[in-house]
C-alpha cells in the first residue's frame, strides 16, 4: 500500500511540476469593481486553452491581470510554480508571460525585421524561424508594419511575442478585423507554436469554433463566472452546450 501510494505521490509531482501557469481563486477587475472570480486555471507545457464567453464577461480583463498589467483582486498566479507579484507586467514579461493586444500594438513607421529586432529579447528565435512559421513575413521584411494588411499585422503582433520567447502566449482577439479565411490560416500556426517551440497559449477568439479546433481545453466565462470547461473537441462535438451557455447569458 506505502509504495502505491508513493508512486501516487510521485506522479503527482510529476504533474505538478509540468503546470507552466497555474491560477487559484483568481478575482480580476478594476479598482474595487469585481468583473470575473473564483478563476482555477492549471495548464502545462504546449497546451492551448480557448477562452470563450460573450461580450464584456471579462476575458479581456483575466488576459491583462494574467499579463501583470492589472492586480489581482485576490488569488494568486503562478508560473513554474513560483508566484508572480500582482500587477507587474515587466516581471511577468521576464517570467515568461507575453500578451498580444487585440490592437496589436505594433510600430507603425519601422519596418517587420525592425520590429522583430526590437522585441528580441530572448535571441532563441532567429527571424528565419519567423519566416518558417509566417512565409509572408518573409518576403515583406522591408515594408513597414502600418503598411501590411491586417491579417499580416496579426501575424507581426504573433511573431514579435515570440520573439521574447514565452512560456505563456495569451492571445487576444486575433481575428479581430479579419475575414475568416484570414483566421483560418493563422489558428494552426497557433497550435504549431504550442506543439514546436512548448509555449502554453490561452487564446481570446470570437471564431468560437475556429478556435475549438485547435484547442486543447476550453473554458467559458459568463458574467465573470466559470459557467462551463472541458476539453475543446467536446465542446466542438456538441455545439448546443456553447448555444445554451449564450442564450442565457442574455436573459
Ligand atoms: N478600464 C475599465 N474600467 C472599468 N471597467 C472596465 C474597464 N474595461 C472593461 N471594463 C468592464 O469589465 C467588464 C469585462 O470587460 P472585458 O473587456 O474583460 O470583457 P470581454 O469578455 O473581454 O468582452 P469583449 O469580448 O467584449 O471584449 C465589462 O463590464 C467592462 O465594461
Amino acid at each position: 500500500m506505502d509504495e502505491v501510494n508513493s508512486v501516487n505521490a510521485a506522479v503527482r509531482d510529476r504533474q505538478r511540476s509540468d503546470v507552466v501557469i497555474e491560477c487559484r481563486g483568481l478575482g480580476v477587475g478594476y479598482g474595487s469593481v469585481n468583473v470575473a472570480r473564483d478563476i482555477d486555471v492549471a495548464l502545462s507545457r504546449g497546451q492551448v486553452l480557448a477562452l470563450l464567453g460573450p461580450n464584456g464577461a471579462g476575458k479581456t480583463t483575466l488576459l491583462s491581470t494574467l499579463a501583470g498589467l492589472l492586480p489581482a483582486l485576490e488569488g494568486e498566479i503562478r508560473v513554474d510554480g513560483v508566484k508572480l507579484p500582482s500587477g507587474r507586467a515587466r516581471v511577468a514579461n521576464k517570467r515568461g508571460v507575453v500578451l498580444v493586444p487585440d490592437d496589436r500594438a505594433l510600430f507603425t513607421s519601422l519596418t517587420v525585421r525592425e520590429n522583430l529586432r526590437v522585441a528580441n529579447s530572448a535571441k532563441r528565435l532567429s527571424f528565419d524561424d519567423i519566416v518558417e512559421l509566417f512565409p509572408s513575413l518573409g518576403r515583406r521584411r522591408n515594408i513597414t508594419a502600418g503598411e501590411l494588411s491586417g491579417g499580416e499585422q496579426q501575424m507581426l503582433a504573433v511573431a514579435r511575442a515570440l520573439m521574447q520567447d514565452p512560456k505563456v502566449l495569451l492571445i487576444d482577439e486575433m481575428s479581430m478585423g479579419l475575414a475568416p479565411v484570414i483566421v483560418e490560416e493563422l489558428l494552426p500556426v497557433v497550435r504549431r507554436i504550442a506543439d514546436d517551440i512548448g509555449s502554453v497559449i490561452i487564446l481570446v477568439e470570437q471564431h468560437v469554433h475556429l478556435a475549438l479546433e485547435i484547442a486543447d481545453e476550453a473554458m467559458v466565462l459568463v458574467h465573470g463566472e466559470v459557467r462551463d470547461r472541458g476539453p475543446a473537441e467536446e465542446f466542438s462535438a456538441d455545439p448546443h452546450r456553447l448555444q445554451k451557455i449564450y442564450l442565457s447569458s442574455t436573459l
